[in-house]
């Protein structure tokens, strides 16, 4: 469970990035973080990890107020709290099980860390989340040498070997074409259900937020004005989260990826 009390954070330069966020998220809930460029989005997601700092507010994962933290506690912390990137970060020249083991650094000793050395049962976790994610058969392949939906598995089963309370996603699918996006999308939400991990995904395609999302939240200008279930994600309340302008791009944008829906009753068709 993961919970936000009054969260605010004003950047240096004096940009309002989040102004009073307060929501929690159940065990096993994945919410789609929807909004505008500029709404608020990754400082929000950055803030819970700390690698931004909030300027007040308070953030509890479990019984534990990270806003407290710093130094070891923090990192200790950290490693309660998967995350997947965009751009995947792996290591490019490892091999996706190294990639994969490399979820378990911040739990082994200097001396294996260093050696890159892993406990049998770190490695036997890994084969079962590289077989989860659909990796089987690629374990010794070099990360330079797959695909970038295959990436983005390898990046999902590195959060998961940190055997995370909670994972947190900056934008998964934004480097991927649309089928594949989906089938991400659908990865995170199995496991997340599976493992019974409460997840918060930025993401700018909507219509993915609604087929793949138990929950939305609609950032705008840092405050949240929509929280809901994806069947009540409305026209209009999308037109409150992004403007009647930005609204219609996001319709065109969809409708010539051939991706079919209908918004007005929130019932999004099951693609493959
Ligand atoms: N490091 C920073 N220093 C100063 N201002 C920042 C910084 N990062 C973000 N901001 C500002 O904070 C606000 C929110 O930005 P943020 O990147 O969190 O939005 P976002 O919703 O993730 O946008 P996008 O979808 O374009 O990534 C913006 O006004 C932005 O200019």
């Amino acid at each position: 469970m993961l919970e936000l009390k009054a969260l605010s954070k004003t950047y240096k330069t004096g940009d309002r990035a989040l102004t009073d966020i307060s929501f929690s998220v159940p065990a096993g809930q994945v919410v789609g973080l929807i909004g505008p460029s500029g709404a608020g989005k990754s400082s929000l997601i950055r803030c819970i990890n700390r690698l931004v700092e909030p300027s007040s507010g308070r953030i509890y994962l479990g019984e534990t107020e990270l806003t407290k933290l710093s130094g070891r506690a923090l990192r200790q912390a950290r490693r309660r709290i998967g995350m997947i990137f965009q751009e995947y970060a792996l290591v490019e020249r490892l091999t996706v099980m190294e990639n994969v083991l490399s979820g378990r650094l911040g739990y082994v000793s200097g001396w294996r860390s260093f050696l890159r050395r892993y406990p049998q049962t770190d490695i036997d976790q890994a084969f079962g989340l590289l077989e989860r994610v659909g990796l089987g058969d690629h374990y010794n392949k070099r990360a330079d040498e797959l695909s970038g939906g295959q990436r983005q598995r390898v990046g999902i089963a590195r959060a998961l070997e940190q055997n995370p309370e909670l994972l947190l996603a900056d934008e998964p699918t934004a480097s991927l074409d649309p089928k594949t996006s989906r089938q991400i999308m659908r990865l995170i939400q199995g496991v997340c259900r599976e493992m019974n991990l409460p997840a918060i995904i930025n993401i700018h395609d909507v219509v993915l937020a609604q087929n793949f999302a138990d929950r939305i939240i609609g950032l705008r200008a840092g405050q949240v004005v929509f929280d809901g279930p994806p069947s009540a994600l409305s026209h209009k309340a999308l037109t409150c989260i992004y403007g009647a302008e930005d609204w219609d791009l996001v319709q065109q944008s969809s409708e010539s990826q051939n991706d079919e829906f209908l918004f007005s009753n929130a019932k999004v068709l099951e693609l493959t």
